[in-house]
């Protein structure tokens, strides 16, 4: 589902006399249907660089990125927004979204841009916000006053409100108390068991070996060591 191949990525500082950064170098990984690959590597080994981008943010500087149909180098910004709205989920660490919209429309809204039924959505928006343990009186609320395991829970009640077929999830357990790790714990599992391909940043060392069936240390990937 995912298919990384001789991916080399640099950062041009162009407030900085143009000074060339190379962060990675010929990283290649291949994730199948129904597996979740950890992510690892020391801070500032490139981890979230390489899932920005598998997730079209980042442009590769040489390479091929392949999620699914999709060829990501190269690609149009509709075709990169198509791979998104259908395929590529993305649950980030910090929920960023239109001020004023209730929580319950900013989870339903990837639903509703697949053109589903909107009673429907409504009652599935609903459904993982309960089981995601928002409260009911906040679902009308815009979640930007939320508090920061909150907030996180309603990025991930929208990161799985569709059976994306690829994922990509940075930190999914980070602000959460035991009982709502739990649940995202299941999420994952429930999103493998129907054949969700996985890319992940998981610090919680527990939850990246029950989840996790591959570690890819990016390390592996830095210029010096990939030379
Ligand atoms: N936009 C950018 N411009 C310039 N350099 C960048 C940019 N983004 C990342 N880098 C550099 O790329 C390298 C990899 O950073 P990245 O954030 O991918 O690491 P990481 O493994 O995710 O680290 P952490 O675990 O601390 O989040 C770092 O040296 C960083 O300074």
């Amino acid at each position: 589902m995912f298919d990384i191949r001789d991916v080399s990525k640099s950062f041009v500082l162009h407030n900085q006399g143009s000074a060339v950064i190379p962060v990675m170098a010929e990283a290649s990984l291949q994730v199948a249907k129904g597996e979740c690959v950890a992510l690892t590597g020391e801070s500032g080994a490139g981890k979230s660089t390489l899932m920005r981008m598998l997730y079209g943010n980042y442009l590769a500087s040489a390479g091929s990125i392949r999620v699914g149909e999709t060829e990501l180098v190269g690609a149009q910004p509709r075709e990169v927004l198509a791979l998104r709205r259908e395929v590529l989920g993305y649950v980030s660490q910090f929920l960023r979204v239109v001020p004023r919209v209730p929580t319950r429309d900013v989870v339903a809204d990837p639903l509703l841009a697949l053109g589903h039924d909107p009673q429907e959505t409504r009652a599935r928006a609903e459904e993982m916000l309960a089981r995601l343990r928002i409260p009911e009186r906040l679902w009308a609320l815009s979640p930007t006053t939320f508090s920061g395991g909150e907030q996180q829970r309603v990025n991930i009640a929208r990161g799985f409100v569709h059976s994306y077929p690829a994922l990509l999830l940075d930190e999914p357990t980070a602000s959460l108390d035991p009982v709502n790790r739990e649940t995202v714990l299941c999420l994952i599992e429930e999103a493998k068991a129907r054949g969700a391909a996985i890319v992940g940043i998981f610090h919680d060392a527990e939850a990246r070996a029950r989840v996790a069936d591959r570690e890819i240390d990016v390390t592996g990937f830095t210029p010096e060591r990939a030379a």
